[in-house]
């Protein structure tokens, strides 16, 4: 992807009139549209300045492709991601030490829990759980007379689901509340946008003693699954305060909480809004227990049990029966994932913009380089209609040349095709949690659309289907950090199909 400068080669520049903030405020207001607006006005690559940093702009897929993928460890992602740790764990000290310790000691131990071929371990606690806390918060939501908050469902069933599978079970409490209302200042945190800090401080400071009580108890040897043992060890080799531990705790549990959550509430309100699409997406599941049993064979009414398939296998979901759902799962993040993953550049580097047309842009020592992702995704050259939520667009043999997989791609071969995605990064920092992902994105979604019968509390039909008080989905916030947050939540109805336990 390299070669030495030539003039004259630089790409635009944005032009600000502050030095050091830059473009900084037009940027912070609202992220995705200035960049989208700018890319508009100059191209897939533009230059500016925000806060004091040199930033390149890149939006094609092979730039990004070049950012993400490479391989001569150019691109340096640490010193951004600080002031990410800084703004969920609100620490002051010692950031850099523990964000060496987040990125090449603990995700890497995330990467190997969470490969295709040692999931399992986790994920047969997590199902066993999961259906257990959907089934309570049914029987909370007062079979379907109260209106519930979509978000819950999945935020606060997940949530409970991993702390209890994570950090075993004299792990007990109800984190939702805190967790979500962190959640929804890490934006303001991030880039010191003024907010009412009060209630997410308090928040913040109950995690943080509750996970302090728990790395002592866990230091004092109560049982521990193999990641809290991995992760332990590594506190204590690293010698970290029990401040520390519990912030990187945190920072680490809300990675596994927040995208998932986001993305499963966007993947649900579509399918409340397409009566036939969920009506597909049934049949699909339907399909897939057939196949896996004799409920509902010939001519018996189907009374198919998916939490009964679940609980005998975790991964019932994962064969290649559910074209539909995994593009569902696919076009949401397509659509949804606003993640601008940026690197310090640590030698002066040409970069290939585009191979085609041989297009490439020289970047500098001690400058930044931005992968664009929505810049790709959004580019109507790739994706018709790209602001459109088409639910079947990932299904193979919609396009001739084929698709990149749900599950990215770790290498840096040529793909033969079309559609290019970036909705998990790529190359050596791609998401090390994809898998457990859009495995939870699948259960939870086949859980919603098949056992559980949910409603648009605004609707009068009990039923997937459009409301007219409240479109769906809801609008987007304008500013969030690496997916999309709902302007405001969506209340449902919630009942068991057949009224089943
Ligand atoms: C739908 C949900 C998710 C999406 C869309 C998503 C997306 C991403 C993206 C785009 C990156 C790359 C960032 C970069 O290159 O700078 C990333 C990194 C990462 N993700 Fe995810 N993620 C999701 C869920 C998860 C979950 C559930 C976990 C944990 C189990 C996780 C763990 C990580 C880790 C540890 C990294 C950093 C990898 C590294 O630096 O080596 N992610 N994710």
């Amino acid at each position: 992807h390299f070669r030495r400068p030539r003039a004259g080669e630089y790409p635009p520049v944005v032009p600000s009139f502050l030095p050091y903030i830059g473009t900084g405020i037009q940027y912070v207001r609202n992220p995705s549209e200035f960049l989208g607006s700018c890319l508009n006005e100059y191209g897939p690559v533009f230059k500016m300045l925000i806060g004091g940093r040199q930033l390149t702009v890149i939006s094609s897929p092979d730039g990004i492709a070049a950012i993400l993928r490479d391989q001569h460890n150019i691109f340096k992602s640490d010193s951004i991601q600080i002031e990410l740790t800084q703004a969920i764990a609100g620490l002051q000290e010692n950031l850099p030490r523990l964000q060496e310790i987040l990125h090449h000691q603990l995700a890497p131990i995330v990467g190997r829990t969470f490969a295709k071929t040692s999931i399992r371990k986790f994920t047969t606690v997590y199902v066993e759980r999961l259906l257990q806390e959907m089934s309570m918060f049914v029987a909370r939501s007062e079979k379907g007379t109260k209106a519930v908050s979509l978000m819950e469902i999945g935020g606060r069933c997940r949530l409970a689901a991993l702390c209890h599978t994570l950090f075993g079970a004299s792990f007990t409490d109800d984190i939702y509340d805190d967790m979500n209302c962190l959640d929804e200042s890490i934006y303001s945190r991030l880039h010191m946008v003024p907010f009412n800090w009060r209630r997410s401080a308090e928040a913040r400071k109950r995690l943080i003693i509750r996970f302090s009580t728990y790395i002592a108890q866990a230091e004092e040897g109560i049982a521990l699954g193999d990641l809290m043992t991995s992760t332990v060890d590594i506190f204590r080799a690293n010698k970290l305060g029990p401040g520390e531990k519990a912030g990187v705790l945190l920072v680490f549990l809300w990675g596994m909480y927040a995208n998932t959550t986001h993305m499963t509430f966007w993947a649900l309100t579509e399918i409340l809004a397409d009566e036939k699409l969920a009506a597909q997406l049934r049949a699909e599941i339907d399909d897939v227990l057939h196949t896996h049993g004799d409920i509902g064979r010939g001519d018996a009414p189907c009374v198919t049990d998916l939490p009964a398939l679940l609980r005998a296998d975790a991964h019932a979901l994962d064969g290649p029966g559910l074209s539909l759902l995994d593009s569902v799962i696919q076009e949401t993040i397509r659509l949804r994932v606003i993640a601008t993953p940026s690197r310090l550049v640590s030698c002066d580097t040409e970069l290939v913009v585009d191979a085609g047309a041989g297009r490439r842009v020289m970047v500098r020592k001690g400058e930044y380089v931005m992968a664009h992702l929505m810049g790709t995704h959004w580019d109507a050259r790739w994706y018709e209609q790209p602001d459109r939520f088409v639910p079947d667009r990932f299904v193979a043999g919609r396009y001739a040349s084929g698709v990149e997989t749900v599950d990215g791609d770790n290498s840096t071969r040529q793909k033969r095709t079309k559609l290019p995605f970036f909705g998990w990064g790529g190359g050596r920092d791609i998401c090390k949690g994809r898998h457990l992902a859009a495995y939870e994105m699948k259960l939870l979604i086949a859980l919603c659309v098949h056992h559980l019968h949910i409603s648009h509390a605004d609707s009068d039909k009990h039923e997937f289907g459009p409301s007219l008080t409240d479109p769906l989905p809801p609008r987007a916030k304008k500013q969030s950090v690496g997916v999309q947050q709902a302007e405001h939540d969506v209340m449902v109805r919630l009942n068991l199909v057949g009224g089943g336990s």
